[in-house]
């Protein structure tokens, strides 16, 4: 089984998936993430600290979901194991959404039509949300230039788009309960859904 865990930054995504480890311990499920499981997510990180051009960074976030799936995801998948990602494609549909606007005609079509050939799509998504400025205060002083107020409302009015679309694969989290309540609920949602 294959979960994702998506959200705008200062979601809680990585907090959650920390607490993941114990709460799915007797589950061992591969815990892994995007960017960055594989040695192409180091071009990623150079490529956002540089300011690349929109398509560059675009196209490195999706070389480095190519090698997560060849040499993590696929492999996990295929041995039974439940694999647990923290961002995945949804991830590329609702930032590069944003990123691209203006650049490419119509970026979601675009980034679905690259990924439908390669990807395998999650069989369970939860969506980490909550007011951007929430999660600005959050953030405090880990800046990156994807982490504008501005920016970050539509890629999360992409995010709910995706989710609206894709009622049976998503899964709306309350990023605002304490992280032990946001925890709890997805472990219980996920062994639910191991049975
Ligand atoms: N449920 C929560 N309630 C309050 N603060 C939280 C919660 N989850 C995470 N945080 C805090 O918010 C900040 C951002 O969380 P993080 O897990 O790094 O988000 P993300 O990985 O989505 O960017 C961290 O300082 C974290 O301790
Ligand atoms: C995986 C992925 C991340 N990103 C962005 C989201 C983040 O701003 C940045 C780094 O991701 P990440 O390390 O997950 O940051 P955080 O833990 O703060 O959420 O890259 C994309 O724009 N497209 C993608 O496909």
């Amino acid at each position: 089984m294959l979960v994702t865990i998506e959200g705008i930054d200062g979601s809680g995504k990585s907090t959650l998936v920390d607490g993941l480890h114990a709460a799915l311990a007797d589950l061992d499920p591969v815990i892994t993430r995007e960017p960055g499981a594989t040695w192409v997510g180091e071009a990623v990180r150079r490529s956002i600290a540089e300011n690349t051009d929109p398509v560059t960074e675009c196209l490195l976030f999706v070389a480095d979901h190519a090698a997560h799936l060849a040499h993590v995801v696929r492999p996990a998948i295929a041995k039974g194991r439940v694999v647990v990602s923290d961002r995945y494609s949804d991830s590329r549909y609702a930032y590069q959404g944003v990123t691209l606007e203006g650049v490419i005609p119509d970026p979601i079509g675009w980034l679905r039509a690259v990924h439908a050939p390669f990807t395998l799509v999650p069989d369970l998504t939860f969506l980490c949300v909550l007011p951007v400025s929430e999660a600005e205060k959050r953030l405090k002083a880990k800046r990156e230039h994807f982490e504008d107020a501005e920016v970050l409302e539509r890629v999360q009015k992409n995010y709910l788009a995706l989710a609206r679309a894709e009622p049976e694969r998503f899964v709306l989290v309350d990023a605002l309960l304490p992280q032990e309540d946001v925890c709890g609920f997805v472990a219980d949602e996920i062994r639910r859904r191991a049975r």
